[in-house]
């Protein structure tokens, strides 16, 4: 495997019962980027992340990660090894404090314990903004701030590569504005990023590459501006669009 290529789907194909979701996707992203996934509803991308964290297991193909094979790791050995994701419908502990939801992630996720726990959950608030609101039960905080929440408790895994699932949704402007400054600064520190998200102007602010999927294959992928402009590409929208 290419060293370049840190997190790699090949030929992943994913069925529920009858119904094929997924028919045979390579996705590979390579270290240091962020790459952007786009497509309209119901096109595979929260199922090809569920393949790739290891919350669903794919019908076909395999999975590689830092140059080892994980296709048959679950979620917890994946997290562990360093695939981070935020939820597209987030969960936090409603009547837990912010600190306390971002040390169970530390925890539960990332095995961490003690002095380490701590210091990912510190680190993990400092990089999101989200300090001076530790002590704040998580059900006080408004959608940024939850969302500020979803990303900490990812971070506190200690990812190498950290997946994004749709995490701009419902926010004003300049609330996403804010969003995409986090975003960016994590990729500017380094972190790897893969990016579901339908706010496209958000999305093509801090994504290097765009892969574009439509009912469960990928129609086109590259320089954003190219795959945005790509016929397949226009029709797929136009026709999520009209149905
Ligand atoms: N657990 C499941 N059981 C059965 N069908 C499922 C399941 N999860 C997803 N699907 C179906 O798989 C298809 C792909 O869904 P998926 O959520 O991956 O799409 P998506 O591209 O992420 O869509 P969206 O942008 O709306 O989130 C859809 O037809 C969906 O109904």
């Amino acid at each position: 495997m290419n060293h370049d290529i840190v997190l790699g789907a090949t030929g992943i194909t994913k069925h529920f019962g009858a119904l094929q979701v997924l028919h045979g996707v390579d996705l590979h992203v390579r270290r240091g980027e962020a790459l952007g996934v786009v497509g309209p509803n119901g096109a595979g991308k929260t199922t090809l992340f569920g393949v790739l964290a290891g919350t669903l297991p794919a019908s076909h193909g395999r999975v590689h990660f830092d140059g080892r094979d994980i296709s048959a790791w679950d979620t917890s050995e994946r997290c562990r090894a360093g695939i981070g994701r935020t939820y597209q419908v987030p969960r936090p502990f409603l009547s837990m404090s912010v600190a306390e939801n971002v040390l169970v992630a530390a925890q539960h996720g990332a095995g961490l314990r003690g002095a380490a726990a701590q210091a990912a959950v510190h680190s993990a608030l400092d990089r999101t903004g989200l300090l001076p609101l530790a002590p704040r039960p998580a059900d006080t905080l408004g959608l940024l701030d939850r969302k500020r929440l979803e990303l900490a408790r990812a971070l506190a895994t200690n990812p190498k590569v950290l997946l994004l699932d749709e995490i701009g949704g419902g926010l004003t402007e300049a609330e996403l504005l804010k969003l995409v400054e986090l975003v960016g600064s994590l990729h500017a520190e380094g972190l790897t990023l893969v990016w579901i998200e339908h706010v496209l102007h958000a999305l093509l602010k801090v994504v290097g590459r765009l892969v574009c999927m439509d009912a469960g294959s990928v129609l086109a992928e590259g320089e954003p501006a190219a795959v945005m402009a790509n016929p397949l590409v226009m029709k797929a929208y136009l026709g999520g669009a009209a149905a």
